[in-house]
Formats: C-alpha cells, structure tokens, sequence
C-alpha cells in the first residue's frame, strides 16, 4: 500500500531524510521512531503527499503522490503533529465542515460524521465547542477527521504526545481497532507505544532507516534478552549458576535475587532450573526477560554511523 523508495529530503545545507526506503502492506501498523530531529515528521508529509521529496519516490496504492497528490489523498488519512482545529466550531460542525470539504453532502456527509463520531468515542461532545474540549477530546477529533473519507491509508504524527495514560489507552486501542483493514504508520519516541499497538517497527535516526523489525526482534537484539532473574534459596547460587556453559555472567542485586546472562544466541532458563533441581534450591520465582526495547533504541540511535550530516 505504501511504497518509499529511496527517498531524500534536504533542508538547505542540512539532510533531513537520507535515502529512506520501506514497504508498508495492509493490517500493519508501522512505528516510525527516532531521536527529536531524526526526520520522522519529514518523511511522514512526504508520504501524505504534503512535502515534495528532493529525490525519491513515494508511491501509495501504486500513485506517485509527488506527481499526483490528490488522487493518492484519496486514500489517506493524516493527522499531522499539531492539527489546526477551528475553536469555536462543534465538534459535529468542524467533522461536518471537512467532510463538505471532501465533497460529501447531505445524508452521506451526515452519515460519515455519525460513523467518524462512533469511531473515536466522541458522541458525548458531538455539540460542545472545540475550544471547550480536553486535550484527549481535542486529539480524538483530529484522529476522526483522518476518517471521514475512510482510507486505507493512516499516517499519524505523534498521536498520543501529551495525552493522559488513560486516554493515551483510548487513542491506542482505537488505532489498534482501525489497523485490521488498513495500514497504520504512526510517528512516536514513547517507545512502551511501539510495544503496546506497532507490528513493525522503522527506527530512523539523523534521516536513515537504521533498524527495521518487529518489536520482538528489535527486544531480541537486547543484552538482557532471555537473561533469568532468580530468588530463590541455596549454597553458593550465583557461583554454580556462573559455571553452566550456556551462562556468560551472573549478577546478584542488592535485593538477594541473581540474574544470569545467556551466551550470544542462547537461552538458559531449562539449564538454569535443571542445576535448581541438581542442587536442590528452594526457588521463589524466575522470570525469563523478553528485552528491553529502551536499551536497544539507545544503542542502535548512538552509533557513530549515525552522527549528524551535512549535505556535501
Ligand atoms: N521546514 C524546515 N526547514 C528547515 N529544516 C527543517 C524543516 N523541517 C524539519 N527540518 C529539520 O529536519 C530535521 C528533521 O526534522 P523532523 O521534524 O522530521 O524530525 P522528527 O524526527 O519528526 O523530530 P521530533 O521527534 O522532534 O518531532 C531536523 O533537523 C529539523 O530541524
């Protein structure tokens, strides 16, 4: 459905995007994150068709959206980092006014405000003025205007920044809700978000793609991957724990627990209740780690590849 392909953006001297290439297919929904400054909102309105590319090519649904943005507008839907909301609109008034706007009238534009409505929990303030509404209210009707026309395509620019965790909740299981028949590509740095909603995640950093996984595998490449936290009681744990081939050290925390660390490629956790057994330790609790998501942003963001560039 999206189609990047090797796309640049320069801003004067400086190279905002750098040779950004990827495939997006239907039911995805894209994490696009970064560092402040690595080019996420650059490529996102080039994508919407809202910034020409210095070279490259983004094509939607087999459009060039640079040669022919409004037809390829047909099937997106994009909320941008700050939407312009008209204050002293309804909230009603302002959906009624952008679907007018997209060429819908009468009981067909009155239909897709109701469905938009539906969609984003915002019947109970349909009639309150904009200005009036929370900043979670505020952010589910710029997320509802994206709806309007239904497209297959959403691209969303940071779409939970400054909300509650509550409402961030809200927004994420709407997102979550609309992926299944579409594509999502959604800008963010909160990266418990690329857990909690993203199938794939792009991270970019000073304009280039520098890693693209599931969140899984992105936790996988972590050094805390499958790493076994242990309380439990014994001799001499954290030394028979230390001399199991497949361990490559052991940490005791201040709190009594030990946490072994796996070789590369290795997963320790049956060998680990294996010398439990052997050595008879009353074992309260282990816990397998998963990965740490933070971890492995910081160390794929800080890579000297990656430091800043001029265009030549
Ligand atoms: N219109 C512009 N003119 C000049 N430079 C720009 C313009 N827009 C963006 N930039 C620069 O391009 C780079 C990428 O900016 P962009 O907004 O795409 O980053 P981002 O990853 O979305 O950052 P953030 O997480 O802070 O929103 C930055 O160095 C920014 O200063």
């Amino acid at each position: 459905m999206i189609k990047a392909n090797h796309l640049i953006k320069d801003f004067g001297r400086r190279r905002a995007v750098d040779d950004v290439s990827f495939e997006v297919e239907k039911g995805t929904v894209l994490g696009f994150l970064g560092p402040n400054g690595a080019g996420k909102t650059t490529t996102i309105r080039m994508v919407a068709g809202f910034l020409p590319p210095s070279a490259g090519t983004v094509h939607v649904k087999g459009i060039d959206v640079a040669q022919n943005p409004v037809a390829a507008q047909k099937s997106i839907g994009y909320m941008p980092e700050t939407t312009p909301l008209y204050e002293d609109m309804t909230v009603s008034g302002f959906l009624r006014f952008l679907a007018e706007v997209r060429g819908f009238n009468g009981a067909e534009r009155n239909s897709r405000v109701d469905s938009a409505l539906d969609r984003c929990f915002l019947q109970p303030v349909r009639n309150q003025s904009i200005d009036t509404l929370s900043k979670g209210y505020r952010q589910r009707t710029c997320l509802a205007q994206t709806l309007l026309h239904d497209p297959d395509i959403l691209l969303l620019d940071e779409p939970t920044e400054g909300l509650d965790p509550n409402q961030k909740q809200v927004v994420r299981d709407m997102i979550r809700e609309m992926a299944s028949e579409r594509v999502v590509m959604l800008s963010t740095h909160v990266l418990e978000e690329v857990e909690a909603i993203c199938t794939r995640a792009i991270i970019v950093s000073n304009g280039r793609v520098v890693a693209d996984d599931t969140p899984a595998a992105l936790k996988a490449r972590s050094s805390q991957y499958n790493a076994v936290t242990l309380s439990a009681e014994g001799e001499g744990i954290a030394d028979k724990l230390g001399k199991l081939p497949s361990v490559k050290e052991v940490h005791a925390l201040e709190d009594g627990k030990i946490v072994a660390f796996p070789k590369a490629g290795k997963s320790i956790a049956s060998d680990v209740l294996a010398a439990a057994q052997a050595n008879k330790w009353k074992v309260a609790d282990i816990k397998v780690d998963d990965g740490r998501l933070d971890e492995v942003f910081r160390q794929i963001t800080t890579t000297e590849d990656t430091k800043k560039k001029e265009v030549a």
